[in-house]
């Protein structure tokens, strides 16, 4: 039984509808030990031939049979596993990878075995040492001269162990004593029980083989065997192929990355400069956010809630509440809070305090002849947080807590504090049980200075029963126009704030609810807003980033094509060389991403250190969510752009691919 039998073997190029036939029926047997050459003038179809023998080509009629099994070249699958286990390739040009060492060009056959790793580095040396090589392991081909180049190729073709050794011209570029070495290697491969087959020019090196085949005119002329074939190597232990690891892909992909390292580092440069962006003003947004909550957090307790009638009886969201608090301005006598409400709210579950509180009209302090006018007087409840408080305390029985400003306004910058403990005179506007106005005048004792916040503004305090009386003494209306509610604790003050804009007095909605919570909010929604516009427009250049990996990655293929053609000659399936190029793009969004976070990482600080002064707070904090953020997105972005240039490198004709320059 032969290893190798062709049957019948025609093929045929078209130029348009325009047939050209080179192989015209070729019916050959091969046996493992020949070293057969194939003579032929030149055009006359012998690297066809090999092409097809070597699984390349896959257009062709006739039949290949491989230890009698028929190779069926219409499966893709199969073809890549007889070029992988079965064929070794030798060409005229050596087709190394030149981006890869000398030892790593034999291993890329050798990843395409159930070796172990150190068992496959073993045998690439091994092998390159029997070619003599072991001095050169760490050159770069473009390092080697041409016999050394072919013998690195030879010890590739051997990596894997096949059965069929091809050579295309193996000793074509060679000079004589190199040519010698050449076939002394080939025919000693031949000994060792491999097919061996050359094509050649030369009948030198056709004499050096154990049989000759004439092809002319795409037949075969003549097959002389010029002695008995080396007899089979039974011993040796046939190395498994398997088809190639993923992580050897991503370790070809980032040798390539690092042999281009110059063109590739402008592209991480260029990529990362858009992810930095996003990273940044999402950053900046974070930290806007919680600025702002921090600050009012500073000035209201987070669990209390505000609550107000509400005059329409309609359930109003937290926005339409906030809008009620200027009809309050306006007209506050729709206002006021009757003791069935009061009730209700004393009622309210989850509380763990329900204080009604003033908010009266315009008011003016004297004190030694120095007047001060504002508007907002209030009653002190406990949502005011402790931080307000700048000097003295909060207002008990007939005192009062006024605002910094005010205290300034009346005693002057130096010696405002001096205030407390001293009494002012109180006038403040109001309404009478008539509705008309009327002033409630009193003597109070200064127990607290306020501070101001940019959330805030001023306040100025009374304790709540002092106030009533002091309302009822003068006529005026005496009903609170507000309540405060502190909740239990801070996750249910919604709870408590829904459960409060429910309650129905009469069949209407009888309270407005605003929450610390609700006003931050608003806020927020507007700066994430702002700030995600701003990353989105950030992103835009993610979309020049792709742009930019795409044709990167073009240009790679364009410039690996012929190392695209030796890898699937070697046996990598479409899939592998698709991997490839797609590591290597996954690589090129991982680093930017990297880099990008670094530049991020560095500008925040600066950023933050140059803005802390002012406002005691790092107005840029990137966290671990933006971090992995940046990473899937550059990771998603240089996928995609891969995909075309990846689907393109692994579509490409092997053999149109090798004999690319
Ligand atoms: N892709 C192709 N499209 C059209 N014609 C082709 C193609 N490849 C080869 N041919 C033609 O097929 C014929 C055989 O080519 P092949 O390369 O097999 O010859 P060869 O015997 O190896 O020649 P040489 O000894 O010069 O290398 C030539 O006439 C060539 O022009």
């Amino acid at each position: 039984m032969s290893l190798l039998k062709l049957s019948n073997v025609h093929k045929s190029y078209f130029l348009g509808k325009e047939e050209s036939k080179v192989l015209k029926g070729i019916n050959l047997e091969f046996n493992s030990g020949e070293f057969v050459s194939i003579l032929g003038e030149s055009g006359g179809g012998k690297s066809t031939l090999m092409n097809i023998i070597g699984g390349l080509d896959r257009e062709f009629s006739g039949e290949l049979l491989l230890n009698n099994e028929k190779l069926d070249h219409k499966k893709e699958k199969q073809l890549d596993n007889y070029r992988r286990g079965t064929i070794g390739y030798i060409y005229q040009s050596y087709n190394l990878i030149t981006h890869l060492t000398v030892l790593e060009n034999v291993l890329v056959s050798l990843d395409m075995t159930s070796l172990s790793h150190s068992e496959r580095i073993q045998r690439a040396k091994e092998l390159l040492e029997q070619v003599g090589l072991s001095e050169h392991l760490k050159k770069h081909p473009n390092q080697l001269s041409g016999g050394q180049k072919q013998r690195v190729a030879i010890a590739r073709a051997l990596a894997s162990d096949p059965e069929i050794i091809l050579a295309d011209e193996p000793t074509g570029a060679l000079d004589s004593k190199n040519t010698q070495e050449v076939l002394t290697i080939l025919k000693k491969i031949a000994k060792d029980g491999k097919l061996v087959i050359a094509v050649t020019h030369s009948q030198e090196v056709a004499n050096h083989g154990t049989r000759i085949i004439h092809l002319v005119d795409g037949k075969i002329d003549s097959d002389v065997h010029l002695g008995e074939p080396y007899a089979e190597n039974n011993n040796s232990q046939k190395i498994e192929s398997r088809p190639l690891r993923a992580g050897a892909s991503y370790r070809s992909a980032f040798k390539h990355l690092l042999y281009n390292f110059k063109q590739n580092s402008l592209i991480v440069i260029g990529t990362a400069i858009g992810i930095f962006a996003v990273l940044l003003f999402s950053g900046l947004g974070n930290g806007i956010n919680s600025y702002i909550q921090d600050q009012v957090n500073s000035l209201a307790n987070p669990r209390s809630m505000t609550v107000m009638s509400n005059p329409g009886g309609k359930k109003l969201s937290n926005t339409q509440a906030q809008q009620s608090m200027q009809e309050f301005n306006q007209d506050p006598t729709k206002f006021f809070i009757s003791d069935k409400q009061l009730s209700k709210i004393n009622k309210t579950k989850g509380t763990t305090s329900v204080e009604p509180g003033y908010q009266l009209g315009t008011y003016s302090l004297s004190y030694n002849g120095n007047n001060s006018n504002s508007s907002g007087i209030q009653s002190y409840t406990k949502a005011f947080a402790d931080s307000i408080l700048k000097n003295g305390n909060w207002p008990k029985g007939k005192q009062i807590a006024i605002s910094k400003e005010q205290a300034v306004a009346l005693l002057g910058n130096n010696n405002y504090r001096s205030l407390i403990g001293k009494n002012v005179s109180v006038v403040i506007n109001w309404l009478s049980s008539e509705n008309t106005p009327v002033q409630v005048k009193a003597d109070l004792k200064v127990s607290g200075i306020t501070g101001s916040s940019s959330v805030g503004g001023q306040v100025t305090l009374l304790n709540y029963s002092a106030l009533r009386s002091l309302l009822k003494d003068a006529g005026a209306r005496t009903e609170p126009n507000f309540i405060s509610v502190n909740a239990k604790s801070l996750d249910n003050v919604n709870k408590v704030a829904n459960n409060i804009r429910n309650q129905k007095i009469d069949g209407k909605n009888a309270f407005a609810v605003m929450t610390v919570g609700d006003i931050l909010n608003t806020v927020n929604t507007y700066v994430s807003l702002a700030s995600t516009v701003l990353a989105a427009i950030a992103g835009i250049s993610l979309i020049v980033s792709v742009l930019m990996i795409v044709v990167t990655m073009y240009m790679s293929v364009a410039e690996r094509t012929k190392e695209i053609g030796i890898l699937r000659a070697l046996g990598e399936r479409k899939k592998d060389i698709r991997r490839l190029f797609t590591a290597e793009s996954l690589m090129i969004g991982f680093f930017s991403a990297i880099f990008a976070l670094l530049i991020a990482w560095i500008v925040s600080a600066i950023l933050n250190h140059a803005i802390y002064g002012l406002i005691k707070f790092n107005i840029v904090q990137i966290n671990l969510s933006n971090v992995v953020f940046a990473i899937l997105v550059s990771l998603f972005i240089s996928l995609i752009a891969a995909l075309l240039p990846a689907r393109k490198a692994s579509r490409l004709n092997p053999i149109e691919a090798l004999s690319a320059e």
